[in-house]
């Protein structure tokens, strides 16, 4: 099963959900941009079977977004036609970070199967003002 991970902007905090899922582990302080696109699998016993996801983590900045397309629409096994779902990304502590979600939408439905199943998460709960 190969479940990417979009989002809109930057910073959302993509790549720390994607780590505390896998590793349980929590990546405080520096930050460091993902540039195109990253992996990473997790095995997973759901009534008994084992399933292995792929989770792709995909670039907020808006310069890397190229790279992250190309890697996406590659004619190899990890490409837009085994993508199963998508999870979209905003920042519940920053508004703007809604902006830009259509754009993922539109890219999703254009290249993804079409009962691709797509979830909106709200991260950064903690930093509500
Ligand atoms: N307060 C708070 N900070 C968080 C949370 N999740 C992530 N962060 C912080 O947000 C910053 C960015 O997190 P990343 O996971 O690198 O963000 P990203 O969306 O992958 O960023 P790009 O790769 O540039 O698209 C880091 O400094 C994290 O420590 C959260 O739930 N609460």
């Amino acid at each position: 099963m190969k479940e990417p991970q979009y989002s809109c902007n930057r910073n959302v905090g993509k790549t720390c959900l994607l780590v505390r899922f896998k590793d349980g582990a929590f990546l405080a302080g520096s930050f460091i941009s993902t540039v195109g696109i990253d992996f990473r699998n997790k095995v997973m016993n759901i009534d008994a079977v084992k399933v292995k996801l792929q989770i792709w983590d995909t670039a907020g900045q808006e310069r890397f977004r190229s790279l992250c397309f190309f890697s996406m629409t590659l004619p190899t096994k990890a490409s837009f036609d085994n993508i199963r779902s998508g999870l979209l990304y905003n920042s519940l502590s920053l508004s703007l970070s809604l902006f830009g979600l259509q754009a993922w939408l539109t890219e999703i439905h254009e290249y993804a199967q079409q009962d691709v199943v797509i979830m909106l998460l709200g991260n950064k709960v903690d930093s509500i003002t």
